[in-house]
């Protein structure tokens, strides 16, 4: 059988190589030729797989997408040839979610304000939006969600209109998948007239799809609206973001909001359950075999904590500074986006750091998402 992953998924060799031979490919540039005898098709974002892609396949079983959003998947033609698709819903809400709170935590040091003063307005409250959700409750801050889909479903969550966000949210965190079509596409979601309407000294942050946010109308009103403050860690144009934009963002990444180790490991793991299953082959490892031990094995905390205090507790798993410095270096002509996302080492997620000496009102450091020492 032959197995072929993008060479940017990890634990792809270890988990798949017992159904056959392995091999991987750059996933940006996967051609019809590369594919043509795969019994097993494993992308990442990058990767679009439709009609061409697949024209010269006769005997694809299985594509599966280690990531959560599916919008570079055409499922329809899937369907139509009986090939059996998977994508990782969840895989990396959590890193998504601590990704967004860390950032937020990081405007509030940089520009002296107090991140527990602020509503903060989620867009999309599925998994990466309600990971985040916890973050924020589990310290205390006030948030507003907005998910028309959900609040349509009966979700018993108190859900509030887009235009509402937009006026009552001091920061704005965009969690949507990218549709274009249907009422609630999302689609340069914020288009000019929106982002003009941002609250004065509003925080956005994208870590969704690059496409939800009008990238030109957005350079455009950075021109005027410096008040604004922005986290972008996806672009409209990806691996090409325009250039013009990063200069005005506080804090700017490729891409890689989700890339903990846990959620890489998570993403290649429910594809390897869903082979299991669909070769009717027993499930031999586990997601927690496959991850290395973290580089501190406890912290010990003395005091309560001051906001300062978290930041740099949160920066033992995640410095975002280093990311936005080496984004800031890129040549994008030369394709060195998809380079850094390549060679990036991946950071873990909180549970990775335990936590020991803590008073029982610490405890939302848990909720947070800490290890608790053992007893
Ligand atoms: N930057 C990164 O590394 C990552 C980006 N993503 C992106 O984030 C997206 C969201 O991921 P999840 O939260 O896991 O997906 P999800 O499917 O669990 O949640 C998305 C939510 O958005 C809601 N939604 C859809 N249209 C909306 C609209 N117009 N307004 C408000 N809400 C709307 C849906 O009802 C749903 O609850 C993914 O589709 C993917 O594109 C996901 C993981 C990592
Ligand atoms: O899960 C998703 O959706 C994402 O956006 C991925 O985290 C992106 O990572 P790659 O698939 O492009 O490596």
């Amino acid at each position: 059988m032959k197995i072929i992953a993008d060479a940017n998924m990890p634990f792809a060799e270890e988990l798949f190589q017992q159904f056959g031979d392995v091999h991987k490919l750059d996933g940006r540039s996967m051609t019809a030729d590369d594919v043509k005898d795969a019994d097993i098709l494993l992308v990442r974002s990058v990767t679009t797989v439709n009609s061409s892609l697949l024209a010269a396949n006769s005997k694809l079983k299985f594509v599966g997408t280690a990531t959560i959003g599916t919008d570079h998947i055409d499922q329809d033609f899937l369907k139509s040839k009986n090939i059996e698709f998977s994508n990782a819903p969840g895989c990396n809400a959590i890193a998504v979610g601590e990704y967004a709170f860390t950032t937020m935590l990081e405007l509030a040091h940089k520009y002296g304000e107090v991140l527990k003063d602020k509503t903060v307005g989620i867009v999309g409250a599925g998994n990466t939006g309600s990971a985040l959700e916890k973050c924020l409750k589990a310290y205390g801050v006030n948030t507003l969600l907005c998910d028309p889909i959900k609040a349509e479903q009966g979700e018993p969550r108190k859900f509030v209109s887009l235009e509402a966000v937009i006026e009552g949210a001091d920061v704005i965190s965009l969690h949507v998948p990218l549709t274009k079509e249907g009422e609630h596409k999302t689609f340069h979601l914020l288009d000019e007239a929106k982002l003009k309407q941002l609250k004065h000294n509003a925080w956005l942050l994208n870590c969704c799809r690059g496409e939800v946010i009008d990238n030109q109308a957005l350079t455009r009103v950075k021109k005027y609206r410096e008040d604004i403050k922005l986290v972008l860690d996806v672009w409209e144009g990806e691996p090409y973001p325009i250039e013009a934009l990063i200069p005005t963002v506080d804090f700017a990444t490729p891409h890689i909001a989700g890339y903990s180790v846990e959620g890489k490991a998570r993403g290649t793991f429910m594809l390897y359950e869903k082979v299991c299953q669909l070769l009717s082959k027993p499930v031999k490892t586990s997601i927690s075999q496959l991850l290395p031990e973290f580089f501190i094995s406890k912290v010990q905390l003395d005091a309560n904590l001051t906001q300062l205090d978290l930041l740099r507790l949160m920066r033992l798993v995640y410095d975002i500074s280093d990311d936005d410095r080496s984004f800031r270096q890129l040549d994008f002509s030369n394709k060195e986006f998809d380079v850094m996302r390549k060679a990036h080492k991946h950071r873990r997620e909180c549970s990775a750091l335990t936590i020991s000496s803590v008073e029982e009102s610490q405890n939302w450091l848990f909720e947070l998402g800490f290890s608790r020492e053992q007893a």
